[in-house]
């Protein structure tokens, strides 16, 4: 049999018809992997487009991204550094959660409660609609893949709540993901508990998914929630019991996660991983006394 040497132009089309897959299939993989907007290594400033006062000291910002379709590219549970001015003028920089998530394109949001005395407050109190705050990020180390546990007890204090909000939101919205979630959520006052209605929301659209169980220092008089600090008993009533696929996460301000890491290590019952950076510690729970 002879051998035919393929014509230049046949070799031609045939390098034109690669190279146009090669094309198509990275523009698929980008279209559905949009980049995010953060850098790890340097502040990147975004532009205050709403500030929505929800009680005398909180406020749900949004921060418009560079492209209506622009995505944030935060890991669920993680958090951003902000930084700003103090009321002295002296640079101050801390973290925060987004309670949005990369499905929500175009902007992020942060729910941020204003201490009276605290230097980043002051600059979030002072922001107005239209101008900038630097941002890196993502920062921290928690991880999440659908299917990695068969439920979640989520232990959330304050703005404890927002990291634990972008999860239960990332796994209810996936309809792929079943993982069953069971939040006790504590906070001083009904007036500070941010989230409650977009909580209650879910819980009634997932019934047998979601379970929230409120806790007040300061209860209203007519209240049906828990009442106090979270305790050993209301762990125990309201997470799921321990089993292998079973995790606990707890977030909140230093003195809860404190409270919480005595009250588990007390019980003796359960292995806490504990990092100091990081707001969403996955507790693993072994059994109950
Ligand atoms: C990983 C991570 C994520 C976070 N995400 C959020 C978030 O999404 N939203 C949010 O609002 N905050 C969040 N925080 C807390 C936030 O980073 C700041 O600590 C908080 O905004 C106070 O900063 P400040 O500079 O205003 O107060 P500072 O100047 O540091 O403190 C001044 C005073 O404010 C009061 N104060 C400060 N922090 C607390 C507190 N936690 N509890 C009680 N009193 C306090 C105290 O009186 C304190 O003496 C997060 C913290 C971490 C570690």
């Amino acid at each position: 049999m002879e051998f035919m040497p393929t014509p230049y132009y046949q070799l031609l089309g045939i390098a034109v018809t690669l190279a146009g897959v090669g094309m198509a299939a990275a523009y698929l993989y980008y279209r559905k992997k949009p980049k995010g907007c953060l850098n790890p290594e340097k502040f990147i400033e975004f532009k205050l487009v709403k500030k929505t006062q929800l009680s005398p000291n909180t406020a749900r910002f949004r921060f418009a991204l560079p492209t209506p379709t622009s995505v944030l590219g935060l890991p669920v549970g993680h958090h951003v550094f902000c930084r700003g001015k103090d009321s002295e003028g002296q640079e101050v920089i801390r973290p925060y959660t987004p309670i949005t998530l990369d499905s929500d394109v175009g902007y992020f949001d942060l729910l941020v409660k204003m201490y009276p005395s605290g230097r980043m407050s002051h600059h979030f109190r002072e922001m107005r609609e239209g101008d900038y705050l630097p941002v890196m990020g993502p920062k921290g180390s928690f991880k999440y893949k659908p299917g990695q546990v068969r439920a979640f007890g989520m232990l959330a204090g304050g703005f404890g709540i927002n990291p634990m909000f972008a999860l239960i939101r990332a796994i209810l919205e996936n309809p792929k993901d079943k993982t069953n979630l069971h939040l006790i959520y504590a906070c001083v006052s009904l007036e500070e508990m941010s989230l409650k209605e977009e909580l209650d929301s879910f819980e009634s659209k997932f019934p047998n998914r979601l379970k929230v169980y409120y806790v007040l220092e300061q209860p209203p008089t007519a209240w049906n929630g828990g009442t106090g600090f979270i305790t050993k008993e209301m762990i125990q009533t309201h997470c799921p019991a321990p089993a292998p696929d079973i995790q606990i996460l707890r977030c909140g301000p230093p003195a809860m996660n404190k409270a919480m890491e005595a009250t588990l290590t007390h019980l003796d019952t359960y292995q806490i991983c504990s990092s100091s950076s990081d707001l969403m510690v996955p507790v693993k729970l072994q059994e109950w006394d």
